[in-house]
């Protein structure tokens, strides 16, 4: 589905940001990115969503250089869910969310009404019925969040870009977020902060160092004890639960 080749940025001042980035995205894949604090996960992402110009290597989208499309052709088969959660004017929930259809509008004015009950389906998914005449700013951090999501859905994307969605969502949420994107078998790559959701949701893992991939490659045999301690500097158990049988990392 995407595939990133020799992937460098440097920044206006000069600094190298990516170093030589290698990354593949199977279709029906959750690929999420990992490292610490200003390693550049966010950078990844812009440059993988095309956001950034000066990106040095390749990157081939549906077996086509990214740099081919027009930005509302990619808008049709991309979508990304950014860390920004204001707007410099206040919208309704629902202005926000049909703002994922624009890019099919083709020069007319209103929405269709196929667009109208995608837009309603993708309300209920989210449990977002009561919130569409509120204004985006009277919102909480995680009903913001189920906002851009719902945007990013109702775009129907091939590649779902996902910037630490769970930011601001309470633990039920978080889980509730990462399973409903699951169960939507949706190809997707993320940007995720907690390990253990990373662990939980994502099929294949990039640890990112100093703006180079450390380690890569299917999520538990990449998220080792040993890796986790090179590329985060902190030790960590692997525990498997007993009531759910399910592995989960503990933070030593
Ligand atoms: N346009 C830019 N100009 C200069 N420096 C930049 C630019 N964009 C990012 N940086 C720097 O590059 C580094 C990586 O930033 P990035 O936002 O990609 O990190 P991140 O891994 O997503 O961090 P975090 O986990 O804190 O969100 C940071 O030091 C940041 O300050």
């Amino acid at each position: 589905m995407l595939e990133a080749t020799h992937l460098s940025f440097q920044a206006k001042d000069g600094k190298k940001i990516l170093k030589d980035i290698n990354l593949k995205i199977e279709k029906k894949t959750s690929v999420g990115i990992i490292g610490m604090n200003g390693c550049g996960k966010t950078t990844l992402l812009k440059c993988l969503a095309n956001l950034h110009q000066e990106v040095e290597g390749d990157i081939q989208f549906l077996d086509q250089s990214i740099k081919s499309y027009s930005k509302n052709e990619l808008a049709q088969k991309m979508a990304m869910m950014h860390q920004v959660n204001h707007f410099p004017f206040d919208f309704t929930t629902n202005e926000i969310i049909e703002m994922g259809r624009y890019p099919f509008n083709e020069g007319r004015l209103g929405l269709l009404k196929s667009d109208k009950e995608l837009i309603n389906e993708v309300i209920k998914l989210l449990q977002l019925e009561d919130k569409t005449n509120e204004y985006f700013s009277t919102l909480s951090g995680g009903e913001k969040q189920r906002v851009l999501l719902a945007r990013s859905l109702v775009q129907t994307p091939e590649l779902l870009i996902l910037d630490e969605p769970t930011n601001h969502l309470d633990a039920y949420q978080q889980k509730l977020i990462l399973r409903l994107i699951k169960e939507l078998n949706l190809t997707t790559v993320s940007v995720l902060h907690d390990l253990n959701l990373a662990y939980d949701f994502c099929d294949v893992i990039y640890m990112l160092k100093d703006g180079c991939v450390q380690y890569a490659g299917e999520t538990k045999e990449v998220m080792t004890v040993a890796n986790i301690k090179e590329v985060f500097e902190i030790d960590v158990d692997i525990l498997k639960s007993e009531r759910s049988k399910e592995q989960y990392i503990v933070t030593l």
